[in-house]
Parts: C-alpha cells; sequence; structure tokens
C-alpha cells in the first residue's frame, strides 16, 4: 500500500468507529445504556474502551507504543506512591475544592518538588487535575482513591503494581535461567523469581503480608463480568434436592465452593438461588484463609459450613450435589488441574455437578483475556480455551454438559459429570 492508500485507510477505520462511538453516546443520552452502573456497565465500558482504543491502533505507528507504555507504566507508579502516602486521601473531595502542593507535601511529610512532579504524572494522565499552577483539585476518576477504608479500586490498582510488575520484569532474566520454556509449576515461577523466593508459591509469598493479601482477597471479589459467579447458568434446579441425604443418613451438602476465599461467591449464589439452604452449602480454603473468615465473623456466613482443607489432597466433603470451582484451575499448569480436578472427580456422586468459572479464551483471546494469561504465566497458571477445558477434564475423568457464557465477555461457567 502507498502512503495515500494508508492514509484513506486510516480514515475509513476512524470514521467506522466515530460511528460506533456516537453510537454509544446517543444511547447513554437516551439512557437506554449505563456506562457507570448496573450489571452490564463494565461489559458496556469494555466495549467503548475496545473503540477507543480502536482509533488509537488505527492511527498508531510502531514507535508511538514506546510513548504508550510511558502513559501507562508512568500513572501506575506514581498512582501506587501516592496511595501507599495517603496523598489522595489528603486532597479535598467535595465539589470545586483543591489544595496547593506545598500544602499537601506538609500533610504526607513530603518534598513538595516530588509530590508535584509524581502529581504531574497523573494530572498529564487525568487522573488528576491541576488549578492554575501550584494547586491540585480530584477528578470523578480518583475520588475513588480517597477513601481512607480498602476499597476494590485501590486494591486492584495495589495488586497490579505489587504483584504482577515485579513478576514481568523478572521475566527477561528468569526465562534465559530457565530456557524459552511455558512455565507450568507453581514453584520457581517468574513471580516467586520478581520476589526474591524462587522456592516458593504464590500463596507463601503473599501469605507473608497481611495487607498484600487483604488487597489480593478484595481485588478478586471484583470483575464479575470476566469471572461471574453464576452469569447465565440457572442453579435453581439444586433446590429441588433439599431432601437429599448424604451416604451416612445426614444432610447432603447441596454447593461446596472449593478454594472460596472471603465467600463472596458463595453468598451472591445463595441470594441468587432463592430456596438453597445456606446451612447445606461449604465454604471451603486453605486452613488459614477459612481461620480469617471465622474471625471476620460474616453475618451473611453465620450458617455456611467452614471447612479448611487442601485441594491438592482428598475431598473432605463427599458426595455433595454441585462442587464449585472459581477463579482457582487458572493459577496452575495443565497438569495440576488434572490432578486438583480427579480430587473432585474422586468425591462426586454419579449425580454430582462440577461448575468451574475461569475465563474461556477466544483464539485469539481478548485484550484482558490475553493480559490475565500473562499473569498466570507469571505463576506457572494459564488462561485456557474451551478446547484446553475439555482436554484437562476429560484427563480427569470428566464431561462437559455445557457452556454458559457470558455474554460478549470471556467470562464462563463450565458445567462438568463425571464420565
Ligand atoms: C484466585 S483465588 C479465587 C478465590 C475465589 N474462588 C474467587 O473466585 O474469587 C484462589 C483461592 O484458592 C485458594 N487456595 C490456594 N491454594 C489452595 C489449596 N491448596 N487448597 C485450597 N484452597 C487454595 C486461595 O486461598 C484463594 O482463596
Amino acid at each position: 500500500m502507498d502512503n495515500k492508500d494508508l492514509n484513506t485507510n486510516i480514515a475509513n477505520q476512524l470514521d467506522a468507529l466515530a460511528v460506533s462511538l456516537n453510537n454509544t453516546a446517543k444511547s447513554v443520552r437516551e439512557g437506554s445504556l449505563s456506562l457507570t452502573s448496573g450489571p452490564e456497565s463494565q461489559l458496556e465500558r469494555g466495549k467503548v474502551i475496545k473503540a477507543a482504543r480502536g482509533v488509537i491502533d488505527a492511527i498508531k505507528q510502531p514507535a508511538d507504543e514506546f510513548i504508550e507504555w510511558l502513559t501507562v507504566l508512568g500513572p501506575m507508579t506514581a498512582l501506587r506512591l501516592f496511595l501507599k502516602w495517603k496523598v489522595f486521601e489528603n486532597i479535598p473531595t467535595a465539589d470545586n475544592t483543591n489544595i496547593s502542593y506545598q500544602e499537601l507535601a506538609d500533610k504526607v511529610g513530603g518534598d513538595v518538588q516530588l509530590i508535584i512532579r509524581l502529581a504531574w504524572v497523573l494530572v498529564s494522565a487525568g487522573l488528576l487535575k491541576q488549578v492554575g499552577t501550584d494547586r491540585v483539585a480530584h477528578t470523578p476518576k480518583s475520588v475513588a482513591y480517597a477513601t481512607a477504608a480498602p476499597n476494590p479500586v485501590k486494591a486492584l490498582a495495589c495488586i497490579t503494581y505489587d504483584e504482577f510488575m515485579p513478576a514481568f520484569s523478572a521475566m527477561p532474566k528468569f526465562f534465559t535461567e530457565t530456557g524459552l520454556k511455558e512455565p507450568t509449576g507453581r514453584l520457581n515461577t517468574a513471580y516467586a523469581y520478581g520476589q526474591g523466593q524462587p522456592g516458593a508459591t504464590v500463596w507463601e509469598i503473599m501469605g507473608q503480608d497481611k495487607e498484600r493479601m487483604g488487597n489480593f482477597m478484595m481485588a478478586m471479589g471484583d470483575l464479575t463480568q470476566n469471572w461471574p459467579f453464576l452469569g447465565t447458568y440457572d442453579l435453581s434446579w439444586a433446590v429441588s434436592h433439599v431432601d437429599d441425604k448424604d451416604e451416612d443418613g445426614g444432610q447432603r451438602a447441596l454447593l461446596v465452593d472449593v478454594g472460596g476465599s472471603r465467600g463472596h461467591a458463595i453468598k451472591a449464589i445463595i441470594e441468587a438461588t432463592p430456596g438453597l439452604p445456606a446451612s447445606r452449602c461449604v465454604l471451603e480454603d486453605l486452613p488459614e484463609v477459612v481461620d480469617a473468615v471465622k474471625k471476620s465473623a460474616d453475618p451473611d456466613l453465620g450458617e455456611v459450613r467452614l471447612v479448611g482443607m487442601d485441594f491438592h489432597a482428598e475431598q473432605p466433603v463427599k458426595g455433595a450435589l454441585v462442587y464449585f470451582v472459581r477463579r482457582c484451575l487458572h493459577d496452575y499448569g495443565d497438569d495440576a488441574c488434572v490432578e486438583i480436578l480427579k480430587r473432585l472427580t474422586d468425591a462426586m456422586a454419579p449425580d454430582s455437578r462440577l461448575l468451574i468459572v475461569e475465563q474461556v479464551m477466544s483464539n485469539p483471546p481478548s485484550v484482558f483475556a490475553a493480559g490475565t494469561d500473562l499473569v498466570m504465566l507469571s505463576i506457572g497458571g494459564k488462561e485456557r480455551t474451551l478446547d484446553n477445558f475439555r482436554d484437562i477434564t476429560g484427563r480427569a475423568g470428566l464431561q462437559i454438559l455445557q457452556v454458559a457464557q457470558n455474554p460478549g465477555a470471556d467470562g464462563a461457567l463450565i458445567e462438568c459429570a463425571k464420565n
């Protein structure tokens, strides 16, 4: 293509993207679409972000890539430092208020020049707003970082920087040492290498720091578009089994959330499934995680059975109606997943169902799935395509009955039964 054709091609792409963005703006204005709240908003925002990125991709030349990296890495770093130093909390949040850089620096105990230079990174990225030449104010985007209490947006910013960045920047050295092989083990991962503890698993490393573990758990509570709780899958069929007995004549467990963390999924499922008694649901995780859940005395988990366990070892709850495993398998390579799944297959009754919630990647994948796959690669895990899931479930003695895919997103629930 000569230069004229290249330019015409770019102009055509821009026209098409402008039409798509105009249509979205019209729907938002008419109120038929919300980009800020409601269950569909994450998906809709994702579509606009994709279209807006399309504009950038249409015009970008190879050297512009570097500028884009800087616009991501710089703000990410300044944001993390400002969170750590509680800078956002010290900028007033009321409408039309602002603070001088000097006063802000005094409040957080920092050198004013340092605070200005980092603030400029965030001002230039549109996260903060400068007022005049020496004052700064929040924007609607930065207010979420201004709360003293933890929240999912702050937690995501922290884990992206604290957990993923060191792993990514360790990769060149890591692969020089390991060779250009797909990492599949739980030990000697790029993540552990980046943290200077190659012999430890990601959970051992994170478990050493309560704040980091807390951020991780909180960040994981979000992102339901990519990892739904049930999504479009209807679990109401399970309610007709309330009279089922277990093999000892006791009440059969109806739902076991394996690796369920703080119980956010089990709570959402109980709420979404009228008639499913909390007392017949089991939350399983590592003993230390379950102890923390017990200590938190969450009233919504009052009747849920809490069981400390290891999903690499024998499943303690046998013959449950439904085993639910969300966002755990992508932490592991194929062989480790088959081992975890086999433990579940061994515990399942012929009518038990296993529900796996993960991203089911398209080929080639979306930018989000490819990005999370790189995070998983750093810990020896992977995001999977449906063919990958067919392979690991088949090797564990399971068959896939249905895939409930979240419309327009990679998140899906895969229903399996024993062969
Ligand atoms: C990525 S989190 C997913 C949590 C939750 N299922 C969700 O969807 O948000 C993985 C969970 O697996 C738990 N886990 C890790 N290793 C485990 C093991 N060997 N046995 C049981 N749970 C484990 C972690 O403590 C963590 O809660």
